[in-house]
């Protein structure tokens, strides 16, 4: 997959593509069935597929102290949209003046003058333009009076699921990460750097390298427990999540994201990790006594043996 920089190119003189359009939050199975549909109509016509998509959510543009939570940053986007075999990723800042473009001027100022797309596909409820007044049968008149064939995608049927970023997001928030991770085609992920806890953990027979999520802007996941699998140095480990307040060792309240690694011992301060999140296991507790909580990890400990043995 090419990457052109729409801030860097003002215009594309020497291509012409069958592109969507799209912010495509994960990169999930509905954005994927659109993708494949785009790179049929591309073969079809002898020309190159391309996904344009914007390096920052277009809400957060209008509405500077709106911080969504995001599947994934513009880096991972990318990486995503790498694996789904189309040609071309097209960056396009999104801006207060492109906000303010109608339908027609957004497909006659960026689409054809700036792009020269040839085939448009719109996703089958996807709406862009001023305050999204219009929809596809507008786009295809405006596609008319401009040269640019504009089709409708299918909607991808993937059982009850509504398959939508939003979706995603309210799976992961109630710990379902199994039905989250089946429509993102890919496991959640969460990195950051290994940064210095209370040093209870070694003391409880379970060290954790306490993570500083780099992306503050990710979703984080239901508090509680889960399996996980680390990737440290090119290494990958088993692993078990802890996503919580500590309230049985610590009272300060704050979130913690914590991991212990099976089979680890070494010191892991200042360094990155990304952690894949493969299953729940259970919510986060309050216990009476610091035994309570150790009987109740090495339970854990067995439960995410389990769970990731029966992944492989
Ligand atoms: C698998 C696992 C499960 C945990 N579950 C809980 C829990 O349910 N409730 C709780 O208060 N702390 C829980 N802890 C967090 C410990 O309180 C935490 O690891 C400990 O406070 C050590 O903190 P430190 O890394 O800052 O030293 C869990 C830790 C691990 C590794
Ligand atoms: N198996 C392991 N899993 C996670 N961290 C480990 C492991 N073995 C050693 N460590 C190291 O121990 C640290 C965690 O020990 P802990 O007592 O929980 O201290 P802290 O409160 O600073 O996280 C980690 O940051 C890492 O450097």
């Amino acid at each position: 997959m090419k990457f052109i920089d729409l801030a860097i190119e003002k215009e594309i003189t020497d291509l012409s593509f069958v592109a969507t359009v799209g912010f495509f939050d994960g990169v999930h199975i509905g954005h994927r069935h659109l993708i494949d549909q785009v790179k049929r109509e591309a073969e079809r016509r002898g020309l190159p597929s391309a996904v344009v998509t914007f390096p920052v959510h277009p809400r957060k543009v209008l509405q500077k102290d709106y911080q969504p939570a995001l599947l994934c940053g513009f880096d991972e986007k990318i990486e995503q949209l790498a694996t789904t075999g189309v040609d071309y990723c097209i960056s396009l800042p999104f801006t207060v003046e492109l906000s303010q473009l109608s339908a027609k001027e957004f497909m006659q100022k960026v689409l054809k003058e700036q792009l020269h797309v040839d085939t448009l596909l719109v996703g089958y409820d996807h709406r862009f333009g001023h305050n999204r007044e219009d929809s596809y049968p507008e786009y295809n008149q405006y596609g008319k009076d401009l040269g640019i064939n504009v089709i409708l995608a299918t909607e991808l049927q993937f059982g009850d699921d509504d398959v939508s970023s939003s979706q995603i997001r309210r799976l992961l928030k109630v710990g379902k990460i199994k039905e989250a991770n089946e429509l993102l085609s890919y496991n959640y992920r969460l990195s950051g750097k290994i940064v210095e806890g209370y040093q209870v953990g070694r003391t409880i027979g379970y060290p954790t390298a306490n993570m500083r999520v780099w992306e503050r802007y990710k979703v984080v996941p239901e508090l509680g427990v889960y399996a996980v699998m680390v990737h440290l140095r090119d290494l990958i480990y088993p692993g078990m999540l802890y996503i919580g307040r500590r309230p049985t060792l610590h009272s300060d309240n704050e979130i913690s994201v914590e991991v212990n690694l099976f089979d680890f011992d070494g010191n892991l301060y200042n360094q990155s990790m990304s952690v894949e999140f493969i299953d729940f296991i259970r919510t986060d507790r309050k216990f009476e006594t610091k035994e309570e909580l150790v009987v109740q990890i090495h339970q854990d400990k067995e439960s995410v043996k389990q769970r990731l043995k029966s992944k492989k």
